[in-house]
């Protein structure tokens, strides 16, 4: 079998953690991959410096994840189509609302063999309907795409602290390759069919994870955050149940499920970003620019995605928790009703 050539689409907080992971791996398991890693990087200056060039000489992505080496043959790249076109395994670790303008610039370029995976946490929503983003890449670009999520906040995966992933594979082969690829003894991945489910908890739990932080801005402890997991996590549930047919309920108790709910509600940048939108006046636009310095929420673009769905299928009742996140972040509703929203769950009745 030839030797598979790794592209990563993308070097934001978690690509740049995502890095320093491949490039060990692959310099390890060289019997299968390529020891080349070319990164995709948006190009951009700091301090008055091309990004790119301060990875490729510092090896340190000193703007999204800055304090941590990634190894020399991870390579950053300007160019998107020369990063990928020679790739056989694509992962797409962006921002969920570049992904389709960037897969449109790749179509036709790529070898059409290759395999990729989505990192991405979100959806899509167009007149169609929801998509999955490893369906987006999927359709624009022609090839197979997996989907791994979990529990997995970059600055703890990047220290090397011991977590799980759960790799979503529907297609035989490809899961266990990807698991070869990615796992660590501090990363493990557990594959599964299921990978809508896989995909949707990823998106979802951004939004649970606003409203977490919504309880702390609050001064509400940890019962009140206990009790906004479990009433998300219903949410998830019976999302899934509606929008993906054969949702199964064991999904739910890998880690992209419960274990990633649990992440995000206490360490996420989602969480945080619920905190200050009770403790400022400052719309999430604002709070992003201040708060992340270029790295980007997720949660507020998922719960106005949900919310379309939601809304042009009759079902916003059923749903609170996530239609008052999304009404809060829009400052269309005061934070203080999240409390009403959770005292009056339908789960209650
Ligand atoms: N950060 C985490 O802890 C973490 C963990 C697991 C999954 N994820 C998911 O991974 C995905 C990527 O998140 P991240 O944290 O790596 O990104 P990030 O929040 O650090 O986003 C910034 C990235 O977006 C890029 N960017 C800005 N404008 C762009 C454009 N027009 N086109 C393309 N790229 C552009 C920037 O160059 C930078 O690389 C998200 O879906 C996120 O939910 C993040
Ligand atoms: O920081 P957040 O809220 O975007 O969450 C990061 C990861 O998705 C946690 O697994």
């Amino acid at each position: 079998m030839s030797k598979k050539s790794v592209c990563i689409v993308g070097s934001g907080n978690w690509g740049s953690a995502i890095a320093k992971i491949l490039g060990k791996n692959v310099k390890e398991r060289s019997d299968k991959f390529e020891i080349c890693v070319k990164m995709w990087m948006y190009e951009e200056m700091v301090d008055g410096r091309k990004l790119t060039e301060i990875v490729n000489t510092e090896h340190e992505n000193i703007k999204y994840l800055p304090g941590v080496k990634i190894p020399e043959n991870v390579v950053a790249i300007p160019d998107l189509i020369k990063a990928s076109e020679d790739a056989d395994i694509l992962i797409f670790v962006l921002p969920h609302q570049f992904v389709a303008k960037t897969c449109q610039q790749m179509k036709g370029k790529i070898k059409s063999s290759a395999v990729a995976v989505s990192l991405i946490k979100g959806v899509s929503i167009d007149d169609s309907g929801m998509k999955m983003i490893s369906n987006v890449i999927k359709e624009v670009l022609g090839i197979e795409c997996c989907a791994l999520m979990g529990a997995n906040l970059a600055g703890e995966v990047a220290q090397e602290q011991f977590c799980e992933t759960t790799i979503g594979c529907a297609v035989n082969g490809t899961g266990e390759l990807l698991k070869s690829l990615f796992e660590t003894p501090y990363f493990r991945c557990s594959v599964v069919t299921d990978q809508a489910t896989v995909e949707l908890c990823g998106a979802l739990k951004n939004i649970v994870g606003i409203g977490a932080g919504i309880a702390d801005g609050l001064g509400h402890g940890d019962n009140t955050k206990a009790a906004v997991i479990r009433l998300g996590l219903m949410e998830m549930i019976k999302f899934s149940e509606i929008f993906i047919p054969g949702s199964q309920r064991s999904t739910f108790f890998e880690s992209c499920g419960i274990s990633d709910l649990v992440a995000t509600c206490h360490g996420g940048r989602n969480r945080m970003l619920g905190e200050h939108i009770v403790k400022s006046d400052k719309t999430v636009k604002q709070l992003e620019k201040e708060l992340l310095k270029g790295q980007s929420f997720q949660g507020p673009l998922a719960a106005r995605e949900i919310f379309k769905m939601l809304k042009d299928k009759n079902l916003i009742e059923r749903f609170p928790l996530f239609v008052s996140v999304h009404y809060i972040c829009l400052r269309e509703s005061q934070p203080e009703e999240f409390i009403n929203c959770l005292r009056n769950h339908p789960e209650h009745i």
